[in-house]
């Protein structure tokens, strides 16, 4: 049996800069810093849009050593002042990254016990009880099958606090825009970038330890080979899993009052022919395998992509034909969208063809919206993607293609500037 996942609790960044990242996150993308939790020697902020919750945490500069080795049972919150990072392993990692993808569950002990029986794990930090005086947490540590990523598994049944215990509540900035002008409410997918030849064991991984499903890109994609997009110089394969939501206690998931954000998770590895690319050059910059992007979902790209450029984010935008391209325009239109406004961001426009069980829902109304923005942490780092779906619940094909090609030439335009200089 695999151990039953609730829902996804937080994302967490380690870098060497928290202020400027969480700068970034707020004033740019629209993140509003609700609880923080500040000793002698941990900084960890804690920022919400809708129910996508980052962590932000100081990244230490040396090899972590002393009590975050240490395995506790029971600690209230005030004996972790000493500890650097609460809620997830603090290992040293020389850049900065996205480090943990944090899972609520229902028991961390049945959780780890079905991890256990499948023997797939490694465990970097035993349960560990966190108590305040709005209650208690229990969490456990491990690492997952890509590069530094780790999960926590949270149960927060028995806490009513803001947060976490731990973390204090932080007043509301002015800063941050009107959820009208930046409708981003939850993650709908995190991508992973991985080596060639990574792709089954991770998926394997996902599938045995928390039950993930296959979720295929493309209607003749093959189970093995995954979604293979191979010429006009695109050297991508990409495998989708889904968690679809089980039931460990007998609720179905109809009747549970919050259901699990449909957050899907990409596995991409490049393909040997088609030379220098975005998914090794991740793998370069990043020293390995790990969360190349995060995709915000919005319900409305454009107000949102407007008031993140108004701020100051910066998008990748295809070449300028792709929006003046007869069919292109057309789609565009029919969608009842202006090419100029997609244009000024760089907005993709794409049909989904993943095969849909509603037939209800007819091709022309499974449409997605995408823009890819610059990286965060620097050239050829982490980035985030706003996306939108309307009745799609794939990814297209055409994005996919015009999403790589404008990473491409903004990366070989980077290199030639370099080489000028
Ligand atoms: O479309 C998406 O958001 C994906 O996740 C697919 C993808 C993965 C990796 C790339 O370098 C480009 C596109």
């Amino acid at each position: 049996m695999a151990a039953y996942l609730k829902r996804l609790h937080h994302i967490s960044l380690h870098a060497s800069n928290v202020d400027k990242v969480v700068h970034e996150l707020v004033s740019r993308f629209q993140f509003n810093v609700f609880a923080a939790r500040l000793t002698d020697r941990a900084k960890q902020l804690a920022l919400r849009r809708g129910s996508a919750v980052f962590v932000v945490n100081e990244r230490p500069n040396e090899p972590v050593t002393g009590p975050q080795s240490r395995a506790w049972s029971s600690v209230t919150a005030r004996d972790h002042q000493d500890l650097k990072c609460l809620y997830g392993a603090h290992a040293h990692y020389p850049v900065d990254t996205v480090s943990n993808v944090c899972f609520e569950v229902e028991s961390v002990e049945r959780a780890l016990r079905a991890l256990r029986d499948q023997g797939l794990c490694e465990f970097l930090q035993p349960p560990t009880e966190v108590r305040d005086a709005r209650g208690r947490v229990c969490f456990s540590v491990l690492r997952s099958a890509v590069g530094n990523v780790c999960h926590t598994l949270i149960d927060c049944s028995r806490y009513r606090g803001l947060f976490l215990p731990g973390f204090s509540a932080v007043e509301p900035g002015s800063q941050t825009a009107n959820p009208a002008h930046c409708p981003i409410s939850h993650f709908d997918h995190i991508t992973y970038a991985c080596p060639r030849g990574s792709t089954a064991h991770i998926t394997r991984w996902y599938q045995q330890n928390f039950g993930f499903q296959r979720f295929f890109i493309d209607r003749d994609e093959d189970e093995e080979e995954g979604y293979v997009l191979d010429h006009d110089g695109i050297g991508l394969r990409l495998t989708a899993l889904e968690y679809r939501e089980r039931s460990e206690s007998g609720i179905t998931p109809s009747s549970r009052d919050e259901e699990w954000p449909d957050c899907k998770f990409v596995i991409a590895e490049s393909l040997p022919e088609q030379g220098s690319n975005q998914v090794d050059s991740f793998l370069d910059q990043h020293r390995g395998a790990g969360v190349q992007h995060i995709g915000l979902y919005t319900d409305n790209i454009a107000t949102t992509a407007h008031t993140l450029r108004l701020a100051g984010v910066q998008f990748y935008s295809p070449p300028p034909a792709y929006y003046t391209e007869v069919g292109k325009q057309q789609e565009i239109l029919d969608a009842g969208l202006d090419p100029h406004t997609l244009s000024q961001y760089g907005i993709l426009l794409d049909t989904d063809v993943h095969t849909h069980t509603d037939s209800r829902i007819t091709p022309s109304q499974r449409l997605l919206l995408q823009v890819f923005t610059k990286p965060l942490f620097g050239d050829n780092s982490f980035f985030l993607e706003l996306i939108e779906r309307r009745g799609a619940s794939g990814f297209g094909e055409g994005n996919i293609r015009a999403l790589w090609r404008s990473v491409q030439n903004e990366e070989r335009e980077r290199r030639n500037r370099h080489t000028l200089r």
